[in-house]
């Protein structure tokens, strides 16, 4: 059996973007900015390493979401959503997905803390403190991801910090896989995340897997304190296509039940996306996209979740805006 190495999806170190020993390590720098480049421009996906988040913390968010899921339903039941409209983008609190669905979870989502929006689970105690944490940690590793895309991507300094300054949109969920069936292993389909970039900590399973260049399935092995970040439907569009947004999936295992906890730095609904000059008509490319308000995109994308579409090719992708 091949040994679970991650061997397969490139890594970057993000040492010296961290005070400390090779800080100002200028070509470690560049060999990591080079790396996200690479990876950016054909899988969108790669794992990073020396991210600043602590592995104590991830390991604890990964275990105490693993004692809530485990609750039973009733007490599970008491974090779900308000009927009654919120004013979260997205619903906050626990889900499942409905029977109907073809992607086998259940999952907790929550907005940035600081808005008040969300919806929080009594037990496990110290579930709370570290999904709130993890959030912050990966916001703060959201925002210097999005400065080292900015470079990648050759935009003047500090741009996409500006076009995406407001974090209100921003959105963590934790996820509980169900054990594969005989007949049955989707854990999430195949798709494409529709923000900006996205951090996946994941527990010691697998099933995560992305498409590689070639069109195969690439796993996404699990390897302590690393974490997997994909690059979103956002950035696609801002760059024209010249940074993929990675289509991956899950597959289930049997006999285990699989835990992630994953990060969408997103954008805010208002935001108007479309090909930015330097990647269309500045070097006379044809827009690959045509405009439109992202928010508009998010709840086309929710509702292929709410309502999943009978008809395969009805469920809404970012080709719905393809010229
Ligand atoms: O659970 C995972 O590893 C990935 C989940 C995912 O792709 C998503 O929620 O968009
Ligand atoms: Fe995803």
């Amino acid at each position: 059996m091949a040994a679970s190495n991650g061997g397969a999806l490139p890594v970057v170190d993000l040492a010296p973007f961290f005070a400390g020993d090779g800080a100002h390590d200028n070509s470690a720098r560049a060999r990591a900015i080079e790396a996200v480049r690479q990876a950016g421009q054909a899988t969108g996906f790669f794992r990073a390493v020396n991210h600043g988040v602590p592995r104590e913390l991830m390991a604890r968010a990964l275990e105490l979401s693993a004692a809530f899921f485990a609750l039973p339903d009733e007490e599970k039941a008491k974090v779900r959503p308000a009927e009654a409209s919120s004013n979260a983008p997205l619903p906050v609190g626990y889900a499942r997905q409905p029977a109907h669905s073809a992607d086998k979870n259940e999952y907790l989502l929550l907005f940035n803390p600081k808005l008040l929006l969300n919806k929080y689970p009594a037990e496990p105690a110290g579930l709370r403190g570290a999904l709130e944490e993890c959030f912050a940690k990966l916001t703060d590793l959201g925002l210097l991801m999005q400065d080292i895309l900015n470079e990648c991507m050759g935009l003047p300094p500090g741009f996409l910090a500006e076009y995406n300054s407001d974090r209100g949109f921003d959105f963590l969920t934790a996820l509980r896989y169900f054990p594969a069936t005989t007949d049955e292993n989707n854990g999430s389909s195949a798709h494409e995340d529709a923000n900006c970039i996205t951090f996946v900590l994941q527990d010691d399973v697998g099933g995560l897997e992305v498409r590689g260049v070639d069109g195969r399935w690439v796993p996404a092995e699990p390897v302590e304190g690393s974490i997997v970040v994909n690059v979103g439907d956002v950035l696609q569009v801002l760059s024209n296509k010249k940074f993929k947004s990675a289509t991956h999936r899950v597959v289930r295992r049997p006999e285990a039940h699989r835990h992630s906890i994953v990060f969408f730095l997103n954008l805010h609904g208002d935001k108007w996306v479309e090909p930015l000059p330097e990647f269309a008509g500045d070097v006379g490319e044809p827009p690959r996209y045509r405009g439109f308000r992202y928010n508009e995109y998010m709840q086309l994308r929710m509702r292929n979740k709410t309502h999943p579409p009978s008809r395969p090719e009805d469920v809404v992708h970012i080709t719905y805006y393809e010229i």
